[in-house]
């Protein structure tokens, strides 16, 4: 083993990876704290200057011990004016988040010392404002984070929920590049045995069944990038938010379930059937998950141009929900318990898309049979017994959007599909969470077909798809190519981060 030591890091992973720290001369300043009036603004400065910047807005005496605290005077180095008494910090390179000198101002927040202060500091010879996410990058190439490290920070500084946030965090923290780590250590052996095979084969200096352990190694990858493949895109819906439609016939009280829902009067309700005919969209935070709800014009048939339109649009938003919330006026259950899954089979068929088969359309809906409030006490509670009882159809709530009865009924429904859609973001591997990563692991994987494929034919053939292999896991984690992807990451990044 050995031999296949020194293999690997004199001639694989020199091959493979290629990723130089860009060298930065220029030293960055912005506002890291948000815009506006606020208590305590933060200004960030990064690069060789850093030391510069600090002597320049505080004085030569008394430099801040390495990452304290120190409260200063700050001025402006040419007027000599006192701008703000603020707190200083230094942080020597390379224990910074840069990995460069880096130093920080928190001052007041208002509106003209913060201008005070980026105007002091641009005043400064080598100094310059930052570009968006240029820390970030420059704490990227100087090795600090990964790709996904750096993507996790990204979505942790957009999170908008609990879920969304502890997904984020956990990224931020390498999980989901350990994962790809790992699965780029095995392909490297895989890739060090295939080619010292190809070297010496002939020569029997290489031990038996070496090709039998990549055979093994190279389908047990496969299995568990399938897998991660086909996590049912939990981490991603999580990221972006989970698709939650509202539809039915119109007048069932869909309009009025997105207000109690958001808890405004976002969309127009009335008594007069069509009234709904464009998307009304809303973001919600639904037990700590992101949920972009959509309210959609009632399903009929009708001859009026504009209202068809709306109808098209609410099929069209069904079929790309994650989740449908099927509303019935339930003053139109039949009083006859046995009648009601008929009933209300009829109207799933009616809302859900064909084409999609119907166990799986109902995995993704939930019946909410509205206005309660008009039936008869002990009708409600029969229904419900019965509904509750009835494993063919999907979850099925009574409530009333007059008086809220049966919300938590109904909310209890619809947290849970949301947690099954989302999946629990701190329980087991970590999930997919981008497009960008699916695409480069369908990569690998077709490459480890490759290898499969050249395998008992051309030895080298098969070792460049290994090699392939190993580029599309590179890329996911920054060491392969990074430099074309970056500027796409950073461009959600906001300047200061
Ligand atoms: N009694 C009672 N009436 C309700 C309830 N929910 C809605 N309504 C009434 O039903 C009527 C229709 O409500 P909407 O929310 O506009 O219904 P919709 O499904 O959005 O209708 P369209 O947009 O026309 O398809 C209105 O008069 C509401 O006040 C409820 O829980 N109880
Ligand atoms: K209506
Ligand atoms: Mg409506």
């Amino acid at each position: 083993m050995f031999f296949f030591y020194i293999y690997n890091r004199s001639r694989a992973s020199h091959r493979l990876w290629s990723s130089a720290p860009l060298c930065a001369t220029d030293t960055i300043f912005a506002l890291s704290s948000g815009q506006g009036k606020c208590g305590v603004a933060v200004v960030r400065v990064s690069g060789p200057a850093s030391a510069l910047a600090l002597r320049g807005l505080t004085g030569p005496d008394r430099p801040p011990a390495p990452r304290t605290a120190a409260l200063r005077s700050i001025f402006h180095p040419q007027s000599k004016e006192i701008l703000d008494r603020g707190l200083v910090f230094w942080f020597p390179g390379p224990h910074s988040f840069t990995g460069e000198d880096s130093a920080e101002f928190h001052v007041h927040g208002g509106p003209a010392v913060v201008s005070g202060v980026l105007d002091a500091l641009g005043s400064l010879p080598g100094l310059r404002p930052a570009e968006a996410g240029e820390f970030t990058r420059r704490a990227f190439h100087a090795g600090k984070l990964g790709l996904t490290e750096v993507e996790g920070l990204g979505d942790l500084i957009h999170a908008e929920t609990e879920a969304q946030r502890r997904q984020a965090l956990r990224q931020m923290a390498g999980d989901l590049a350990q994962l790809y780590r790992d699965w780029s250590q095995r392909l490297t052996q895989c890739l060090a045995h295939v080619e010292a095979f190809i070297d010496f084969g002939e020569d029997d200096l290489i031990e038996d069944g070496v090709l039998d352990q990549v055979d093994n190694s190279v389908a047990q990858l496969q299995t568990e990038i399938t897998c991660h493949l086909h996590d049912g895109r939990k981490g991603e819906r999580l990221r972006s938010g989970v698709q939650v439609v509202i539809a039915g016939e119109t007048n069932a009280g869909k309009s009025s379930l997105l207000n109690l829902l958001c808890r405004r009067p976002a969309a127009i309700v009335s008594p007069i059937a069509g009234t709904t005919r464009d998307v009304v969209e809303t973001c919600l935070d639904i037990g700590g998950f992101p949920v972009l709800l959509s309210d959609t014009a009632g399903l009929r048939e009708t001859a009026d141009a504009v209202e068809q339109e709306g109808v098209r649009r609410a099929r069209e938003k069904v079929e790309q929900a994650d989740l449908t919330l099927v509303v019935v006026d339930a003053t139109q259950l039949p009083t006859d318990p046995l009648q009601v899954p008929v009933f209300l089979g009829a109207h799933l068929l009616a809302v859900l898309p064909h084409g999609v088969g119907l166990e799986e359309s109902l995995r993704h809906c939930i019946l909410v049979l509205n206005k309660s409030d008009l039936l008869p006490v002990e009708q409600v509670e029969k229904t419900q017994t019965f509904l509750n009882k009835n494993p063919g159809l999907p979850p099925a709530s009574l409530l009333s959007c007059h008086t809220s009865h049966g919300l938590e009924n109904f909310m209890t429904s619809l947290q849970s599909r949301l947690s099954s859609l989302c999946g629990d973001p701190l329980a087991g591997t970590p999930s997919l969470t981008q497009a960008r990563h699916r695409a480069h692991l369908h990569e690998c994987f077709q490459a480890l077909g490759q290898y499969q494929q050249y395998r008992d034919v051309d030895l080298a053939l098969a070792a460049e798809g290994v090699r392939l292999a190993l580029t599309g896991l590179g890329r996911i984690t920054g060491k392969v190519g990074a430099e074309e992807i970056l500027d796409i990451i950073f461009r959600d990044f906001c300047i200061g981060k």
